[in-house]
């Protein structure tokens, strides 16, 4: 699905990422995995196209990214920012029907099928009753599924989520994540995610990609590299695992008092 060549990632001096080979398969479910500052929200724009590699490529569908048409490949790609500013003001209906606007081609007004698939959207992140809401007046979890929505309803076969979980209550963290491995297993959606909670990551992923924020990173699958000792190692925090029933969960060591 989507393929980093040789990629390299620098923010000024910094090496974030380098000589990065990984491959997504379709279907898949990756985590993306690091401390603060590791550099996962600029590979997660670099995959976006939003951001141009330092070195070597980024390759979607066996296509290097800069050769896509910008409709094209939003008709690819969907990306969940890690924030918003919302300058205007914009229903939430408004908000994810303007996700549509790659299917137009040359038509300027939505159709009925845009207004049911947003619905749905906004209905599948239990927003719905918030429709002609303003979205400046919303809560920051209630924002978050709208934006959530918004990505669904450009039903992309990629989605990009940087911290999708930002802002959500229990409920809602443990449903949109539930619901993004659903898209996995039953729709053949493929997922990129960004995240910090390695309980939710471990609960959702079929892979994962650690980042060290020197240049290192490590990927594979879920239970070679979602390991105590490598997460430690990465998130330079010490973390043990315990298992309860069918799930690993992942505890950071307190520190002493
Ligand atoms: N435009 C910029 N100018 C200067 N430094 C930047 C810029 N963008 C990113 N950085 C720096 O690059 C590093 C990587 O940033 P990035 O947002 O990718 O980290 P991250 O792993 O997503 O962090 P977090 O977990 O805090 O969200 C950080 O140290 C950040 O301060």
């Amino acid at each position: 699905m989507i393929a980093a060549r040789q990629l390299k990632l620098n923010i000024g001096p910094r090496v974030l990422a380098e000589d990065l080979d990984w491959q997504v398969g379709a279907g898949e479910c990756w985590s993306i995995i690091g401390r603060n500052g590791a550099g996962k929200s600029t590979l997660l724009r670099t995959l976006a196209g939003m951001r141009a590699p330092d070195g070597g490529s980024v390759l979607l569908q066996d296509r290097p990214l800069a050769d896509w048409p910008l409709e094209a490949l939003a008709r690819e790609r969907a990306y969940l920012a890690q924030s918003r500013s919302d300058a205007f003001a914009y229903t939430v209906i408004e908000t994810v029907l303007s996700a549509r606007h790659p299917y137009h081609d040359k038509r300027y007004w939505e159709d009925s099928d845009d207004h049911r698939i947003a619905l749905q959207s906004l209905a599948a992140m239990e927003v719905d009753d918030l429709a002609d809401r303003d979205v400046r007046t919303l809560s920051g979890g209630e924002r978050q599924r709208v934006a959530i929505a918004a990505l669904l309803a450009q039903d992309t076969p990629l989605l990009l989520l940087d911290e999708p979980a930002n802002a959500l209550d229990l409920a809602h963290q443990v449903s949109v994540m539930g619901l993004l491995a659903k898209l996995c297993r039953e729709r053949g959606k493929t997922i990129v995610m960004v995240g910090h909670d390695l309980n939710l990551a471990w609960s959702i992923s079929s892979h994962a990609l650690l980042l060290m924020g020197d240049g290192r990173w490590l990927a594979g699958p879920r239970d070679d590299v979602m390991q105590a000792a490598i997460l430690s190692d990465y998130l330079h925090h010490p973390i043990e695992t315990v298992r309860h029933g069918a799930r690993t969960l992942f505890i950071p060591t307190e520190a002493s008092q």
